[in-house]
């Protein structure tokens, strides 16, 4: 992995967490983490937006960030149960994930919605993670790189560049399943993921692009060797910083 390319651990809490159990964890990675004298990598809990000031106060003097899941592609105003990009700065924010597969599934947003989203990210100064993957059934078909291909052109928010953007790519049917592609499947789809990008701008090359997907601490350092592949994002095996740090210790 190049230099340039700083590895990202991020865990993606999605709907889980209550308050009390939730400090305690993240007090815990704080710890684990804050033990390294020099990281050499940055790690990232996303938890529900309800954590957010608690979690990210916890962990102000550690090594580790805390972001939002996803938000609303306006500052403000009349939207009954969004969230906005500078609520979550406000809440002590660094990241916010876009594009999340469940956010397209479940609430149908298109290329266009998350690219909105993560212009709302950027204009607040935070760093967008962009999520994107195929589908079983478009992975069956044959059409992997195609849906790719079409989800980066057209979630990439204008004004990317390595230092606000990360793309997550995150195979649908690889989520929560225990499944994960082959080594060779991974380094396919991130070669092809940075070859886009190179058409798209100026510093892809310095782009890190995280594989998520069932990553575990058992899978996590052959999934992390992949070519192309600078850190992970991390659904069930990050909730407790018993499962999520040694994940977090192969690029630490
Ligand atoms: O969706 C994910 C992270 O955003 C991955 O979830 P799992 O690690 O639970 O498969």
């Amino acid at each position: 992995m190049p230099e340039t390319r700083r590895p990202l651990i991020a865990g993606n809490w999605k709907m889980n967490g209550l308050a009390d159990e939730s400090l305690l964890q993240i007090k815990d990675l704080a710890a684990r983490a804050s033990k390294i004298s020099d990281p050499a990598c940055d790690v990232l809990i996303c938890p529900p937006a309800t954590l957010l000031r608690d979690l990210a106060k916890a962990a102000m003097d550690s090594p580790v960030a805390v972001g939002g899941q996803d938000c609303h592609a306006n500052e403000k105003g009349a939207h009954t149960g969004d969230i906005s990009a500078t609520m979550l700065k406000d809440s002590g924010a660094h990241y916010c994930i876009v594009g999340h597969s469940e956010r397209r599934t479940d609430h149908g947003e298109t290329n266009a919605d998350v690219k909105s989203k993560a212009e709302a990210v950027l204009r607040e100064g935070l760093i967008a993670i962009v999520c994107v993957g195929e589908t079983l059934s478009e992975r069956e078909a044959g059409t992997t790189l195609d849906v790719i291909s079409d989800q980066v052109r057209n979630s990439l928010p204008s004004g990317a560049t390595a230092a606000n953007t990360v793309i997550a790519y995150e195979p649908v049917w690889a989520i929560g399943t225990g499944k994960t592609p082959t080594v060779l499947d991974v380094q396919t789809v991130h070669a092809h993921i940075r070859t886009e990008l190179n058409e798209l701008m100026n510093d892809a090359n310095r782009v890190r692009l995280l594989y998520g997907g069932s990553v575990k601490g058992s899978n996590a350092g052959e999934l992390m060797a992949v070519e192309n592949v600078d850190g992970a994002l991390v659904g069930g095996a990050s909730l407790t910083a018993e499962d999520f740090w040694p994940i977090v210790n192969v690029c630490i």
